[in-house]
């Protein structure tokens, strides 16, 4: 047999000849649902570039568009040991950052996964979780004691207005958080009195969101980066504006800032469209809005983030094998019938199974909600999450198609970051198919590609608080006027 080199990855051809009518109708119908044209997107990305102007006016919109006060673009010759903390929807990541001065860093970092039912602890039993991983990452990193406060960058990625570099008012929770007594409140004195609780010799010098961090780290290596982005437990992004193009920031702002000063927005566009004008919202949709914490809200990030995609799949699965007995006849359902019980790499594994019969998927199945498949329901199955993990990429885009619209960029890197960009099975590829049907490119090759970022909440976190200790030492303003 002549070998032709490595072999192309294993991929299924996939044929429905045995599936019933009854099943391939109820697919159609799906499809037409979750499927989104090309027209569809360039109709969100037109509206979501107004969201994005109006976000930055005094008045709003639904995007709340808030400025981060990093003020600079990083030079690349920031240098110095900091701190990081990265408290994110899923995990906390502790981050020690050595920046080498020279577009380098080495980053030492240990991540705690969230424990359960801490979404909805008190707000003390967070911020003394976040305080003793701290300590623990200290005493192990520096056994000896340290001989002044570590300077820390906190990564907050919730939407937090900012009146300085470090502070930050959580708007409200996202991501299924609901922690009484924080939001409207100032997160970095909620937390430092945590630290001195425990003792820690830390000093939280910067709030920063990690779609910031993101942009910023990305800079730090890559000059062509434009944007940050994070499609992760949830989703966002962030870019530079000029201060004279932000409205709200008028008579905010002291002196030596001059009017074509870089300002770093946190778009927080996971809220894009709550007031639903433009995206092809379905019932499962609306149900897992109905039924979060927070009702209303996000609607954008319930759509395509990695917290939310397994649920609608659950809910799809559920309606077909409950309420329309199409699937899973006689099988138990109790645990299909569990909210949240899929997270996103359950879809992701679905659709990474590259057997004919789908025996990946069976053993899934049978695992994890204790039901048994037949071969045409798998095949059911594996084109639903194909539906989910498609619409998800390429309304995932319509941020940076905005971005880049709103900015005028022509050719720009959109960084990405996140365990759906990083880990779900073609959602690259979608997700470039999706700006290519966006903006009609002639060229060869695609002027703008999203790439995958530099650590934004470690090494953003640590480059942003190198860049704020630089401006308070040459006595800079890092806030609003007071
Ligand atoms: N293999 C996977 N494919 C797609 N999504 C995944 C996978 N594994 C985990 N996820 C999802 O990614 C999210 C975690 O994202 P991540 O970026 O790792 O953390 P965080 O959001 O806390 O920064 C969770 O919502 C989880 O459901
Ligand atoms: O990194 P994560 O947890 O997926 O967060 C992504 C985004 O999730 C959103 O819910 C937050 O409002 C943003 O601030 C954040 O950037």
């Amino acid at each position: 047999m002549v070998h032709l080199g490595p072999k192309a990855p294993q991929h299924r051809k996939g044929s429905f000849f045995d599936v019933p009518e009854v099943l391939v109708h109820e697919l159609h119908k799906l499809e037409s649902l979750l499927t989104v044209s090309a027209g569809t997107l360039k109709k969100i990305t037109d509206h979501f570039i107004t969201e994005l102007e109006k976000g930055l006016t005094k008045q709003g919109g639904n995007i709340p568009m808030i400025p981060t006060w990093v003020l600079d673009f990083p030079t690349g010759k920031e240098k110095g040991d900091y701190l990081a903390i990265d408290l994110g929807g899923t995990n906390l990541r502790v981050v020690l950052v050595k920046l080498g001065g020279n577009h380098d860093f080495d980053t030492t970092q240990s991540k705690y996964a969230l424990p359960e039912g801490m979404r909805t602890a008190k707000k003390e039993v967070l911020w003394d979780f976040i305080a003793e991983c701290l300590k623990k990452f200290v005493e192990e990193e520096f056994p000896e004691g340290c001989t002044a406060p570590l300077p820390l960058g906190f990564t907050f990625s919730y939407p937090a207005t900012q009146h300085s570099i470090n502070n930050g008012i959580l708007q409200r929770w996202t991501k299924g958080f609901d922690i009484e007594g924080v939001e409207g409140h100032d997160v970095v004195p909620q937390l430092q009195a945590s630290i001195e609780k425990f003792g820690v010799p830390i000093n939280v010098v910067a709030l920063i969101n990690d779609t910031t961090g993101t942009l910023v780290a990305s800079m730090y290596t890559d000059p062509e980066a434009k944007m940050g982005l994070i499609f992760g437990t949830g989703c966002n992004g962030a870019y530079y504006d000029v201060v004279k193009d932000i409205p709200k920031l008028e008579g905010k702002l002291e002196s030596d800032v001059s009017p074509d000063s870089p300002m770093a927005i946190n778009c927080e566009y996971g809220a894009f469209d709550n007031e639903h004008l433009v995206l092809p919202r379905t019932k499962y949709d609306i149900q897992i809005d109905k039924e979060s914490p927070r009702p209303g809200q996000q609607s954008f990030e319930k759509m395509i983030s990695g917290y939310y995609l397994g649920e609608v799949l659950r809910l799809i699965l559920l309606e077909l094998a409950s309420e329309r007995q199409l699937i899973f006849k006689n099988q138990d359902l109790t645990k299909l019938n569990k909210p949240f019980i899929l997270d996103t790499s359950f879809p992701s594994k679905i659709e990474e199974d590259p057997f004919e019969n789908l025996s990946d998927v069976e053993e899934l199945f049978n695992s994890v909600l204790q039901i048994q498949t037949t071969a045409p329901e798998r095949k059911i199955i594996r084109r639903i999450a194909e539906l989910i993990g498609e619409r998800s990429a390429r309304l995932s885009i319509c941020g940076i198609a905005a971005i880049c619209k709103k900015r005028g960029y022509k050719t720009a890197h959109a960084a990405a970051d996140g365990s759906v960009y990083n880990k779900y099975p073609g959602f690259k590829e979608r997700a470039a198919k999706g700006l290519r049907d966006i903006f009609d490119w002639e060229t060869e090759e695609d002027p703008i590609i999203i790439v995958a970022a530099e650590d934004g909440s470690g090494a953003g976190a640590a480059i942003i608080a190198a860049l704020t200790e630089k401006r308070l030492r040459e006595g800079k303003s890092v806030g609003v006027k007071v």
